[in-house]
């Protein structure tokens, strides 16, 4: 017989419904109660359950954690074909950006929760005890399994938050999203927090700002309550997590993305989880091992869009003219899978020669998502502007503005991209040479965050 001490949460349950937290004396073998260390954080691992066959009633052991401040990153991403076809159950393409969003985490004393969203100008602070009380009104769990954000919870959350029952500003979203993830997450225990989020990603321009956010809250307030470890060794600045616990990461961030989307397809929370490159057709998620290195230019037309008002555009166009819209659907899932085939030769006998296909893909590809309703003049120009250099583009993400994508070949000539790239600025665009193919969500001590996002975090 050992006794277990208060540091580890102990919980009755029967039916899946916590029935009391309690402090007992336990019959269980003492080496299944470990504690173990990473440099920043402090863990007591005892993920066990004891049931009792008389009464069904069970005993479940969860791991604690004794947090200290960390940080974690997720990836922005492009997708090169299938945006909003995948929403309907075709396959899209997509690839991970070197470009990031960090979130950083310290816990406090105060008894509030804080978060400061540097890019959109945000700072907000609760009361966890306000926070508890909302805590009756959620439903997060199925089968152990999350849910989705029920219409009725998000209005009393944006009661909670004094937010308008139809407000879809950026503010709005990133606010309800943090309070969805962090009672849904943390309901058992809600901590004490201060979170800052900043990201090296136009917010709103296609390139995975709202997935991005999504993966680095889930990562973040998943390892805080302790259901996915620490993978901070010792003496190492960045870990990554198991396969299993990338999973839950990506789930959580897919409940996120509702809040912001309303129906995503959850391949932009897939490339953050994952990074890489993918394919993504209804839910399924096949990594890309075989992929040639592009250079892709990334242009932002700077003009504002909401993914959720264009995705919803989209459906509508869709069951009205259904005889109309769905064979464009199914012509863009061809283009995706032909695109994926000459990616795959790419590797396999390197050359120029695909890439003229790679291009005229491209152009299809943008004609196709003009007639669905997600193209933009701004975009019209820009895809006029790179052909006039013989560069090949189109939208990329939701449209309707936001960010295009330019391929280009490694034989153009670098005054050929730069030629192009300072008509797109008189345009009043903002453009960048891009790597693709980064890692996904990662886990930083938050002394190893390179210097511009410390001084950002040192800032706030
Ligand atoms: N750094 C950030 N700080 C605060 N909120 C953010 C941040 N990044 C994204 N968001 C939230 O995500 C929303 C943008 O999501 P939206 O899906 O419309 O664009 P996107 O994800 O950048 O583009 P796409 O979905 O086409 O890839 C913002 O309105 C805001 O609520
Ligand atoms: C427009 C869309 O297809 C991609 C947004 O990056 C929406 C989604 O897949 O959720
Ligand atoms: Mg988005």
């Amino acid at each position: 017989m050992y006794r277990i001490g208060l540091s580890v949460n102990l919980e009755l349950r029967s039916g899946g419904s916590p029935l009391a937290l309690l402090f007992l004396t336990l019959n269980v073998p003492f080496k299944e109660l470990l504690t173990y260390e990473c440099c920043e954080h402090r863990y007591l691992v005892a993920d066990w359950s004891l049931e009792c066959p008389a009464c069904a009633l069970r005993l479940i052991c969860r791991r604690k954690m004794m947090v200290k401040e960390f940080a974690v990153s997720a990836p922005g991403k492009v997708i090169l074909h299938g945006e909003h076809a995948v929403v309907h159950g075709k396959a899209a393409l997509a690839v991970s950006l070197n470009l990031r969003t960090f979130l950083r985490i310290r816990p406090n004393k105060s008894g509030k929760v804080l978060i400061h969203l540097p890019n959109i100008g945000t700072r907000l602070s609760w009361d966890v005890v306000q926070l508890q009380a909302l805590l009756s009104t959620l439903q997060v769990y199925k089968n152990d399994e999350p849910i989705s954000p029920h219409p009725e919870e998000m209005e009393k959350l944006k009661e909670f938050a004094g937010i308008e029952k139809h407000s879809a500003d950026t503010e709005s979203l990133a606010v309800l999203t943090f309070l969805y993830l962090y009672l849904s997450i943390c309901e058992r225990d809600l901590p004490s927090l201060d979170i800052a989020v900043w990201s090296e990603l136009p917010t709103g321009a296609g390139l995975g700002s709202s997935a991005a956010y999504s993966v680095c809250m889930a990562a973040a307030l998943l390892t805080t309550s302790g259901q996915i470890s620490c993978p901070l060794e010792y003496g190492t600045d960045t870990g990554r997590w198991t396969v299993d616990e990338l999973n839950i990461i990506n789930k959580w961030a897919f409940q996120g993305e509702k809040v912001i989307h309303g129906n995503p397809s959850g391949v932009d929370n897939a490339v953050g989880a994952w990074g890489g490159a993918l394919r993504y057709r209804a839910g399924k998620i096949t990594t890309l091992n075989r992929v040639p290195t592009l250079k892709i230019l990334l242009t932002n037309t700077k003009v504002p869009r909401s993914t959720k008002i264009l995705v919803a555009g989209v459906k509508n166009k869709i069951l009205k003219f259904p005889a109309i819209m769905n064979p464009v659907l199914d012509s863009i899932d061809a283009i995706a899978s032909l695109c994926e085939h000459v990616l795959d030769a790419m590797v396999e006998t390197p050359s120029l020669e695909e890439y003229p296909v790679l291009e005229e893909l491209f152009d299809i590809n943008q004609h196709h998502l003009n007639v669905i309703g997600v193209g933009h003049p701004s975009l019209d120009r820009l895809c006029h502007v790179t052909a006039s250099h013989g560069l090949h583009s189109k939208l990329t993400g939701a449209g309707g503005g936001g960010c295009g994508i330019t391929l280009l070949r490694p034989d153009t000539d670098s005054s050929v991209v730069e030629a192009a790239k300072q008509d797109l600025k008189l345009c009043g665009f903002e453009c960048w040479e891009t790597n693709i193919g980064g890692p996904g969500v990662l886990l930083h001590s938050s002394s190893s965050l390179k210097a511009e996002v410390q001084q950002v975090f040192e800032g706030l």
